[in-house]
């Protein structure tokens, strides 16, 4: 069989290097060396080397027809590139055949004749590239594959309408010069230059508008559109309904609970406390609707630690409790509140569920915390503690949090590359300074992710709830699933969470490099990026922002290579976050230098 390949790819070449003027017509390729060993020129080859998988063969001033039956015999091709040589005629049925292509890269030819239907059946394609050729007629079907991340199809002569892409998901697109017709698609991200000269597009900005009913609407057509808009108004109905239900139902309710205080959920039982903390016996129950102040609760305060913040100094726990609230985010861990005091200072109280430690030790973790302290690093303005509830009070951080910044940009921000590094290694010092100082107390952060890394006034990052996660010494097999959960057994029998840090330090990198979301705690971007990776793509898990604005490939392929080590299944693998603060600065004085130097 590799001999029918071996003579397959040659006789292909041999069509196509004729009248060739290279000194060497077969570019090395014979029936008597192997394709991944011998020097067949343009050729590359697995990493066992045991199939061909590219052939690039850019500028050879190749001439003829183009066989791709032939060529498709080797059928674990990923890339084909002829840019640029003399290739005629059209591109046959049969390139469908190379189903594991991801580059098909035939601009600056003379191809001709429509695009076959069966490109549109190459699902692992991220590359189309057919520029500068002479096809035309109507497109296949190209929006079906949905990995492609380039599309370049301009100066053909290619009729029909423009493929209906998710434009979102394409880096690269260009149709101009061909004869489109229909409607102009959403591509403000290209520039209209990329589908400038093709007369026949209507509909803004083009002066045609689109005539009204310009699809051909065949009657199934119609039949199917009128049973989909039924649908969505059924849908619509249903939502409007359930709605005005909950609103009914919820007022209903509300004349009951007559404060809007969503803290009112606390229940304090001081019953059990320790009486240097609580001086008497005080029951707010969470059915009680009124949480004015009474003499008694005063009292209570003292079970309300203030630290060292200047900004409330003699907060007292029937503050928080009077003031309006608003639910932030119900956690896994627990809810997020954000109340303002009367003086106007807004700040965040983190309820924390289910947490099996003694008052005593939440009080010395939660000092020992305090003690260290970092500019990155968002510091407790205050803690309280009863047997059934772990209250931490932050200061309200008025522009967000990491995720919204990243995931936000999509909306138009900017986050640029400089601005990613950045908050990275301030993160990464942050990081490492605190474990360097509660590595004695064994006290990691326990929850990194992206919506506890908040934004400062002067968008540096804060890391917020630095220690309220502790991992529970089981080994539940569920929480091996998710990524939060690899832990890593040290000598004396405990699991560090230091290496569960990393691991979510890792994610927020790829998050940074990638723009895209986590989902399943982290562990499925991790292993999308792993994959990706592994198959040598990996300018395609960058952020197309970051790719558009020229980020420099060099420095984010590094920092992805920080990210990939900190994401490593194995916690022992990971490195500690001393290695990947220095590491990452590297990369920071380099984008440095890079930028001084540009400026010569
Ligand atoms: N101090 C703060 N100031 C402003 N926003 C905050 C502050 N702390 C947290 N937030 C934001 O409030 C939202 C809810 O926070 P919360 O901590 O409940 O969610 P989470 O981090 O997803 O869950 P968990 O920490 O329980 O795993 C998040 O979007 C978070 O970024």
């Amino acid at each position: 069989e590799e001999d029918e390949i071996k003579s397959s790819l040659i006789k292909f070449l041999t069509q196509l290097t004729d009248n060739n003027s290279n000194t060497d017509p077969t570019l090395g390729w014979s029936m008597d060396t192997d394709p991944c060993i011998g020097n067949w020129t343009g050729v590359t080859c697995d990493s066992k080397l045991s199939y061909v998988k590219k052939i690039v063969l850019d500028g050879y001033n190749l001439t003829g027809t183009f066989d791709a039956e032939l060529l498709c015999k080797a059928q674990n091709l990923n890339v084909l590139s002829f840019n640029d040589n003399k290739l005629r005629g059209d591109l046959s049925e049969e390139i469908g055949n190379c189903k594991q292509l991801t580059h098909l890269l035939l601009s600056g030819n003379q191809f001709s004749g429509i695009l076959p239907d069966s490109v549109s059946g190459l699902n692992n394609l991220k590359k189309l590239e057919i520029f500068n050729n002479n096809f035309s007629g109507k497109l296949p079907n190209l929006a079906r594959i949905s990995g492609l991340v380039s599309f370049l199809a301009e100066n053909n002569q290619i009729t029909g309408e423009i493929p209906s892409f998710d434009f979102s998901n394409l880096l690269f697109f260009n149709v101009s010069n061909n004869d489109f017709t229909g409607p102009v698609p959403d591509i403000k991200q290209f520039g209209m230059s990329t589908i400038s000269g093709n007369p026949g597009l209507c509909g803004r900005p083009m002066p045609s508008a689109c005539p009204p009913s310009s699809k051909k609407g065949s009657k199934n057509h119609s039949v199917e559109h009128t049973l989909m808009y039924a649908g969505y108004i059924l849908i619509g109905i249903i939502v409007v309904v359930f709605i005005a239900f909950k609103l009914f139902s919820k007022n209903k309710t509300e004349e009951v609970k007559t404060d809007v205080v969503k803290l009112k959920g606390v229940s304090v039982d001081t019953s059990n406390t320790k009486p240097s903390m609580i001086t008497s016996e005080y029951k707010i129950s969470a059915s009680k609707t009124d949480y004015s102040v009474s003499a008694e609760s005063a009292m209570m305060s003292s079970s309300m630690i203030v630290l060292s913040s200047p900004v409330v100094k003699g907060l007292k726990f029937e503050d928080l409790l009077k003031a309006p609230a608003e639910l932030l985010g119900r956690g896994k861990h627990g809810s997020l509140y954000k109340i303002v005091l009367e003086d106007g200072i807004p700040l965040v109280v983190k309820r924390i569920k289910d947490w099996a430690i003694s008052g005593e030790d939440f009080k010395r973790r939660m000092q020992k915390i305090d003690e260290k302290k970092h500019p990155n690093v968002l510091p407790a303005v205050a803690f309280y503690s009863s047997k059934q509830e772990k209250l931490v009070v932050y200061k309200y951080q008025q522009n967000g949090s990491l995720f919204k910044l990243i995931y936000g940009t999509q909306n138009g921000e900017t986050f640029d590359w400089d601005s990613r590094l950045h908050v990275a290694s301030k993160m990464a010092e942050a990081l490492a300074f605190m474990h360097k100082e509660l590595l004695a107390d064994g006290i990691a952060h326990g929850n990194l992710k992206s919506s506890n890394v908040l934004l400062n006034l002067n968008m540096d990052p804060c890391i917020s709830e630095y220690g309220l996660m502790v991992m529970d010494n089981q080994d539940n097999p569920s929480d091996l699933l998710n990524g939060n959960a690899l832990k890593m057994k040290t000598k004396d029998g405990a699991y560090s969470t230091f290496k569960v840090d990393m691991y979510g330090f890792g994610v927020i990198l790829l998050e940074l490099l990638t723009g895209k979301l986590v989902d399943n705690n982290g562990l499925d971007l991790a292993k999308w990026v792993h994959s990706v990776v592994s198959e040598e793509w990996t300018v395609e898990v960058f952020d197309k922002n970051l790719v558009k604005d020229g980020a420099s490939e060099e420095r984010m392929v590094s920092l992805l290579q920080v990210a990939l080590k900190c994401t490593n299944p194995s916690p022992e693998a990971r490195p500690s976050m001393h290695e990947v603060a220095s590491i990452i600065n590297t990369i920071r004085e380099e984008e440095e230098a890079s930028i001084v130097s540009e400026a010569w």
